[in-house]
């Protein structure tokens, strides 16, 4: 086992691995992405990257040597930054910990660090340097969850299920967890074929459901949305882990059913009245619009709008 690195040992290691070359360092206010000067030796070594909020961001994962770094050391060397970082009128410091170097947390905490979020192998603290009361932004405050309302219009059925694992048996549209990254209509058509084998494409956004303190969202809010699927194939393979019954039932029925779900109610009346009258009445349709950051691109969901509003050619 290699010994631990005392605190000089460990300064130098740091100097070494990460003192600037001439073009390095604080850039100035121009620079996209700027590395902050290592001060002299002896004052500051861990050292960061500075926002455009005038925040630092450390990432301990980049630092050489951390697994011969002990606690005790590590706690001396942040406050030696964080001093110094408040006297050069830095907002804030964001410390990234991988999983495996939690014993960094403690230290970090008992300077004032709070946890922001965590992720499967890191966590990321906080700690305000900024006048007042911290003006970091949380970290995400719901969960998403999507439903399909599998709808066919040629037999007017629509697909619901019933979860096993629940006290009380009601009919529900199936769906699920949006996974990161995942748009929402493809959250539905994935749900719905993983727990009932129903293949489908998304129409159209129905209905969103927040609600907070939600117990199956770890206390966090919940945004639950149900989408317009049409079918495309009509054999039902049900999920035995998740549900119980799964079946193709009139929308009437489902309309009028009192085993339900309120949710499941209104949007089962909510379709009805779009048969019966238009899906332009009830549907949010998607358009895909390039973003501001060059190279992405976003959803954007709304009732159906003109053309020529789109464009504003011959609208005064
Ligand atoms: N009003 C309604 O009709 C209902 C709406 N919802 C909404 O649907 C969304 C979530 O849908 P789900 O079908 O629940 O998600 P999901 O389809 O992603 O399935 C969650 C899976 O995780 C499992 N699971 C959940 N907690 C677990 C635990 N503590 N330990 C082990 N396994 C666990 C479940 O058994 C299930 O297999 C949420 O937005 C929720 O609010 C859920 C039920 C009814
Ligand atoms: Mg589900």
């Amino acid at each position: 086992m290699r010994p631990l690195l005392s605190w000089a040992g460990w300064r130098a290691v740091l100097a070494r691995t990460y003192s600037p070359g001439p073009s390095a360092g604080y850039r100035g206010a121009s620079g996209a992405q700027r590395y902050v000067r290592n001060p002299p030796v002896g004052t500051c070594d861990l050292q960061g990257e500075l926002d455009r909020f005038g925040g630092i961001s450390v990432r301990l994962a980049r630092l050489d040597a951390l697994d011969r770094l002990d606690a005790a050391t590590f706690q001396k060397g942040l406050q030696a930054a964080v001093q110094q970082w408040r006297s050069e009128g830095r907002t804030a410091v964001w410390l990234h910990i991988p999983i495996l170097q939690s014993r960094f947390i403690a230290p970090a905490a008992s300077l004032g660090f709070c946890f922001h979020h965590a992720e499967l192998d890191s966590s990321t603290l906080t700690l305000w340097l900024g006048e007042g009361p911290s003006r970091l932004p949380g970290y995400a405050s719901h969960q998403v969850g999507v439903a399909g309302a599998v709808f066919d219009e040629s037999t007017r059925k629509i697909l619901v299920v019933q979860d096993r694992n629940k006290l009380k048996n009601m009919w529900k549209f199936p769906g699920g967890l949006s996974e990161p990254g995942e748009d929402i209509g493809d959250t539905a058509v994935r749900e719905v074929f993983e727990e009932t084998g129903i293949k489908s494409e998304f129409r159209s956004l129905l209905s969103i459901r927040q609600q907070h303190r939600n117990p199956g969202a770890f206390g966090k809010s919940d945004m639950y949305i149900i989408c317009r699927l049409k079918p495309y194939s009509f054999t039902i393979n049900i999920c035995q882990h998740e549900c119980l019954r799964c079946e193709w039932m009139d929308l009437n029925d489902l309309a009028k059913t009192e085993n339900t779900t309120p949710i499941t109610s209104r949007v089962a009346r909510l379709l009805l009245y779009g048969y019966r009258e238009g899906f332009d009445k009830i549907d949010l349709t998607v358009e895909e619009l390039p973003a501001v950051h060059t190279g992405l691109f976003y959803k954007l969901y709304h009732k159906e709008l003109p053309d020529n509003y789109k464009t504003m050619k011959g609208i005064d």
